[in-house]
């Protein structure tokens, strides 16, 4: 769905955006992380075709941004980081404004309208002036936009920047409905919490170029290679969890035990590389007498991942 190769694009002697390369399967939801000023906004308007990279490829829905600038713009819907909406506007007449432009007509255009409303959870704010609208509201109407023409590929530069906490989760649950429509799906933010587990890729740019690009699993499998677990047990009949530790630190199959950081917190269990079944800890601990009341196995997040993947890169 979205192929680039090579692309470049140089203000002067500035490279915004360096030797990129990146291929996007249909249904992919690719996460672009970077600060600001690092190329996202660069390489969404290339794929927009409202820029002209320096040199390199790129193609959209099979489309090149050099010969079919037009099929590329049927195919995609792009949501700039800034947009502006139109004063004395309900939202039902803005979005019929738009739907006209797409030469969506007659009845079929009401009920287009009235869909994506729907979709982005504004129904209720149909004839309220756009200009009343919160800024989140205003960010749903702007995804509510890109969506009339039932694009394939969205390019969304920065949705959920400038929102509460809140907004942004309703952001976040909106981008996994149009996942689950089997969208394609570029989305840009500058902080990866945002984007963690809405996405199946991740790329993460900096000054231009593009210094991780990888499967969100493939990523997982990478940094964290061996089973770790949180483990407590009850502390009574003399029983603590610092006798745990130490009996668990003596097994073979156990590489290291963290204590627990806070009073009544589980402790963090390694194995081996090579040991992966965790009912051998629990055997170990039934067997010396312990009541087990936690074993399972530590969840690695995304931001972790990525954090430890990125070290010293993106320093
Ligand atoms: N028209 C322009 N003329 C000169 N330099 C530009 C122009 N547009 C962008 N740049 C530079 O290109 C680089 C990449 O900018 P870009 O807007 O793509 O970054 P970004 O990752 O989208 O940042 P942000 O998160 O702030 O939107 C920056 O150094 C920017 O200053």
């Amino acid at each position: 769905m979205i192929e680039i190769k090579g692309l470049t694009k140089k203000y002067g002697e500035l490279f915004a955006i360096r030797e990129i390369n990146l291929s996007l399967q249909a249904g992919d939801v690719f996460g672009f992380i970077g600060p600001n000023g690092a190329g996202k906004t660069t390489t969404m308007r290339i794929l927009a075709t409202l820029l002209q990279p320096t040199w390199g490829e790129a193609y959209v829905a099979g489309h090149s941004i050099y010969t079919a600038p037009k099929d590329i713009r049927r195919a995609i819907g792009y949501m700039p980081d800034f947009f502006g909406v139109y004063d004395d506007m309900k939202v039902i007449e803005y979005l019929e404004f738009f739907a006209a432009a797409y030469r969506i007509r007659g009845e079929k255009r009401r009920k287009v309208c009235d869909d994506v409303l729907d979709l982005v959870d504004l129904g209720y704010k149909r004839d309220a002036l756009v200009t009343s609208l919160s800024r989140g509201m205003t960010q749903r109407l702007g995804l509510a936009r890109v969506l009339l023409h039932d694009p394939q590929v969205l390019l969304l530069d920065e949705p959920a920047s400038g929102l509460d906490p809140r907004a942004r989760i309703e952001i976040r649950a909106l981008l996994k409905e149009l996942r689950s429509m089997g969208k394609t799906i570029m989305v840009s933010s500058h902080i990866l919490p945002e984007l963690a587990d809405v996405c199946n890729k991740i790329g993460i740019i900096e000054r231009g170029e593009l210094i991780v690009n990888a499967d969100v699993a493939d990523v997982m499998k990478q940094v964290r290679q061996q089973t770790v677990l949180k483990v407590a047990v009850a502390e009574r009949d003399g029983k603590t969890l610092d006798g745990a530790a130490e009996l668990l630190t003596g097994l073979p199959q156990v590489e290291s035990v963290a204590p627990s950081s806070q009073p009544g917190a589980p402790l963090t269990v390694t194995l081996r590389a090579e040991a992966q079944d965790p009912s051998d800890i629990a055997r170990a601990l039934f067997e010396a007498g312990y009541a087990l009341t936690l074993l399972k196995e530590d969840e690695i997040n995304l931001e972790t991942a990525f954090m430890t993947l990125t070290q010293g890169i993106t320093s």
